[in-house]
């Protein structure tokens, strides 16, 4: 038998190459991909695990929120995509850029070039003592722009963002949101393909989280740029064409909206909520179904011809179960991992 060939499978080269096949094939036309990543912090001899797997793909051109409870995990991986922080395992890349093997310099020069940031503290995006146009001239002459290039990009960012009339203020003449809109403005002075934005609501009241979420919305449809914005906001959703929420450190669902024609021809948002069954096959069920079932520890499954069924590990009741045995679930290999039970 040849060395590398198995008993009776497939040789090794040959399961290698699928492999590879299948690793190469995930996200590979995606914007921003991030594959089964993990981030463990070490803490006074305490592993935290704030990314637990998480897999991740934002198409080019989409506006995008992830939620999550306080703790699931979304600052952290807003660091590793905006090349703050490197993971300690899996794959990242967000366009061309390969963020696990990036060299410092390849850091910063991505950092300038491929995103733009807006933070919750507004002190940390705009510089007080500036006024709204010097603030968005200020990233654009650091990159060598011509002076009447870079005012006519000041003013054009600020209209498009609806604060044209704030540009010779500071900031301390503007209220929270005006302030965060010239902040979006100054993030996109030198044309990023992604915006990230982390809790760019989170000091404002809902009226005003409103005209940034849309000024979000409207630099997305006008300049194309990506957007992903992290919040705890949850009217966000009305914004976005899709909602991702972590859960523990890994994606759990999705809310997508779409719109949906009738057949007189009017036109309604549709919200539909999806889980998200990642690489390993895993899927986080919600609370409100494991507590409304009693759903703890083992669960069986059943496969029917179009879906899956999820059933508690107890006697059947008077509506049945599945049937013990090959296939039926119980028994099986195949389930989940055991983190919703929590
Ligand atoms: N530098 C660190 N050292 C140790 N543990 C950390 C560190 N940063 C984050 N963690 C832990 O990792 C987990 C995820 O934290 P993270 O800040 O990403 O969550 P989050 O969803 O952004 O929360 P919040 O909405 O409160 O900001 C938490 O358990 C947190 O305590």
């Amino acid at each position: 038998m040849n060395a590398t060939q198995t008993l009776d499978g497939p040789s090794l080269v040959t399961l290698e190459e699928r492999a590879r096949r299948r690793t190469g094939a995930f996200g590979e036309d995606a914007l921003i991909v991030c594959d089964s990543l993990v981030r463990i912090y070490q803490s006074e001899g305490v592993e935290v695990q704030a990314l637990q797997g998480l897999d991740l793909l934002v198409e080019d051109g989409e506006l995008v929120a992830i939620v999550g409870a306080s703790g699931s995990g979304k600052s952290t991986l807003l660091s590793v995509l905006s090349g703050l922080d490197v993971p300690t395992a899996g794959r990242v890349r967000v366009g061309p850029w390969d963020l696990m093997s990036m060299t410092a310099k390849q850091r910063v020069a991505y950092r300038r070039s491929m995103v733009g940031f807006v933070w919750q503290q507004t002190a940390r995006n705009i510089v007080p003592y500036l006024t709204a146009t010097e603030n968005v001239e200020f990233p654009l002459a650091l990159a060598g722009v011509r002076r009447k290039v870079r005012a006519q990009r000041a003013a054009q960012l600020l209209d498009v963002l609806g604060v044209g009339y704030c540009a010779q203020r500071r900031p301390s003449q503007m209220s929270g949101g005006e302030q965060q809109r010239v902040a979006i403005a100054v993030a996109l002075a030198n044309s990023p393909r992604v915006l990230f934005a982390d809790e760019p609501t989170g000091e404002l009241d809902t009226a005003t989280s409103h005209d940034v979420l849309e000024g979000l919305r409207t630099v997305n449809r006008e300049l194309g740029t990506t957007v992903v914005v992290v919040t705890h906001d949850s009217g966000v959703s009305e914004h976005v064409q899709r909602t991702i929420a972590i859960r523990d450190g890994r994606t759990s669902s999705e809310v997508v909206r779409r719109t949906h024609t009738a057949d007189d021809g009017t036109e309604h948002v549709v919200a539909e909520e999806f889980a998200v069954l990642d690489r390993a096959g895993r899927v986080q069920l919600p609370r409100e179904y494991r507590e409304a079932l009693d759903l703890v520890g083992k669960v069986r499954l059943a496969l029917e011809s179009s879906h899956v069924s999820v059933w508690p590990d107890r006697p059947a009741g008077p509506t049945g179960g599945p049937a013990a045995g090959p296939g039926a679930g119980a028994g099986t290999t195949h389930g989940t991992d055991g983190q919703e039970e929590r």
